[in-house]
């Protein structure tokens, strides 16, 4: 494509001689290190580093020409804007030939659920008979094939090249988590979303977004970019989370609400949860049919609706969406029992967040009869003022709670118990800051009946200690406590 093509959607003046017009671009590059001969590089202003400062990198490495929110003194030609990533987003789209037109997509955005539910709406979609894409916290896949991420929701031009990928693959329908912090950065402008689904919101992230008023805000760009009803959109809301009404109000699209205890599109009656699974009658548009689940706890429910609601919006029949709801396995690190024969329970879950925690920990207390031993720390880098919430609910809802290090990341791992625990008023707790000690203690000191919750890391190979990322599996961990054991 030639510089003139690409740059079209920005409007026609960049000041360029026709000569240079007419450079062939052949790859767009944000990373200086990418870059090769004949891209064009985008200089983005990031957390770390000024992309600005990477420019004469990139033209070393070949690049043809560079878009840049200040004029640079460089050999190639420079296009000025005023905000590289947002011009990113629409370029990358346009470069790719706008993929997200040629298939199905799903947004699923919320504070929790969003990887558990992508990952039932896959299912579903799957089963239907479709190649499927997802983007999301664990990983990107297309069809069986998955690769590694560093983000829930990847930056545009990351997006917009696995949707290309996905397009050349032949995918029908793609699935992804839409992350506040993306919609905020617009890395998902130029996604052609069909189906935007809301699943909760509950306090995290307020570091970056301050209150839950702009958190919200940001939430709800999902749903103002829908589009208009003439276009088949449809937004499927949660309408028992207190948002729900709020975000229904800011899309001119079709709206599918869903829920269990206010009357909705799509609702479950019935409810009954048990350690094994879960059941209920999903009334969806006035039809009744009984679905029972393999996941555990009132959120998969959740997350279950929401996306029968999505696939329903999709053209997927209650049916045949009754039969994958039935067969679909919990995701890894959600909820996930580790078993190596002990009398006891162990689960590994993701629950990094107040709610998340509350609504584990309500559910593991419903389903047992023994001591609940919760062993939860807080992250680095991160929404400070959960600590001592979540400290609280866990010495609240567990018997006992031994509270240790996540991922410190920068933070000295010491800080963040005392802001977890500084003026908790409890006597069923400890804190042990090695998480593999901690672990450890839980299980040796379970007793037959009991539950050990080892909540905020679930899938997670790794803990990041002052930006350095050590192999650590609360799985694998797990596993190791009750071998060694000596009943
Ligand atoms: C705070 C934040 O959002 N950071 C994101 C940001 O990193 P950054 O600002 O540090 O980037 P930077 O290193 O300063 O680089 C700036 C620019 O210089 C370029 N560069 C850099 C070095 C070089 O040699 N050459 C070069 O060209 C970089 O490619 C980049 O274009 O841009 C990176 C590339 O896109 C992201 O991976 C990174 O996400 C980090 C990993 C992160 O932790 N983000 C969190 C806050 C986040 O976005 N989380 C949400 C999920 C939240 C949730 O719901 O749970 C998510 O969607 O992941
Ligand atoms: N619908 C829900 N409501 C409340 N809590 C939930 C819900 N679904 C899952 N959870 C809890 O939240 C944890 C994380 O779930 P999941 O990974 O699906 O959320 P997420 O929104 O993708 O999180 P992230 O923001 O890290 O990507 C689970 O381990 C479980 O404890
Ligand atoms: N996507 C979440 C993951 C948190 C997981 C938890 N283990 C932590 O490190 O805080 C975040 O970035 O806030
Ligand atoms: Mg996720």
């Amino acid at each position: 494509m030639t510089l003139n093509e690409l740059l079209k959607p920005l409007g026609n003046e960049h000041g360029l001689t026709p000569e240079q017009e007419r450079i062939e671009i052949n790859q767009i590059d944000m990373d200086s290190r990418e870059v090769v001969s004949g891209s064009l590089f985008f200089c983005i202003k990031g957390y770390t580093v000024d992309g600005h400062d990477y420019a004469h990198k990139a033209i070393e490495k070949g690049a043809a020409a560079i878009i840049a929110e200040r004029p640079l003194d460089v050999s190639v030609p420079v296009i000025v804007v005023n905000d590289a990533k947002r011009s990113m987003a629409r370029l990358a789209s346009h470069f790719y030939d706008e993929p997200t037109k040629k298939f199905q997509l799903f947004g699923v955005t919320g504070t929790n659920g969003k990887t558990s539910t992508t990952h039932i709406l896959d299912q579903i979609l799957r089963d239907a008979g479709q190649k499927t894409g997802m983007i999301g916290t664990m990983y990107t896949k297309i069809g069986d094939q998955s690769y590694d991420t560093a983000n829930t929701t990847p930056e545009s031009l990351i997006l917009q090249r696995t949707f290309n990928q996905m397009n050349n693959e032949g995918v029908q329908s793609a699935v992804m988590e839409v992350s506040s912090h993306a919609l905020h950065h617009g890395r998902v402008r130029g996604c052609d979303f069909d189906v935007a689904v809301f699943t909760n919101l509950t306090p995290d992230h307020l570091d970056y977004h301050e209150t839950m008023e702009k958190y919200l805000f940001a939430k709800s760009l999902l749903f103002s970019q829908l589009g208009n009803t003439y276009e088949g959109k449809k937004a499927v809301i949660n309408i028992d989370d207190l948002s729900g009404p709020r975000l229904a109000q800011l899309t001119t699209a079709d709206i599918i609400t869903y829920g269990i205890r206010k009357s909705a599109d799509v609702r479950a009656l019935d409810v009954k949860l048990t350690p094994e699974g879960t059941s209920f009658v999903l009334n969806a548009f006035g039809k009744n049919i009984t679905v029972s689940l393999k996941l555990i706890g009132l959120f998969s429910v959740y997350n279950a609706l929401a996306a029968a609601a999505a696939a329903l919006a999709a053209g997927i029949s209650l049916d045949e969406l009754k039969k994958s709801l039935e067969k679909v396995e919990g995701v890894t690190g959600r909820f996930e029992p580790v078993q190596s024969g002990q009398n006891f329970s162990v689960i590994v879950d993701y629950a990094h967040t107040p709610d998340s925690l509350q609504n584990v920990l309500d559910t593991v207390a419903e389903l047992t009869k023994g001591d609940v031993t919760v062993v939860v720390g807080c992250g680095g880098d991160r929404d400070a003022s959960k600590r001592p919430v979540m400290a609280d609910i866990a010495v609240k809802r567990a018997d006992r709670a031994i509270f240790t290090s996540d991922n410190p990341r920068s933070e000295d791992p010491k800080r963040i118990l005392e802001d977890m625990t500084t003026g908790l008023v409890a006597d069923n707790f400890e804190t042990i800051l090695d998480r593999k000690l901690a672990i450890t203690r839980a299980i040796e000191e379970a007793e037959e009946g009991d539950v050990v919750l080892i909540a905020g890391k679930g899938h997670e190979t790794y803990q990041d200690i002052g930006g350095i990322k050590h192999h650590f599996d609360d799985k694998e961990v797990a596993t190791e406590a009750i071998r060694g054991r000596k009943t």
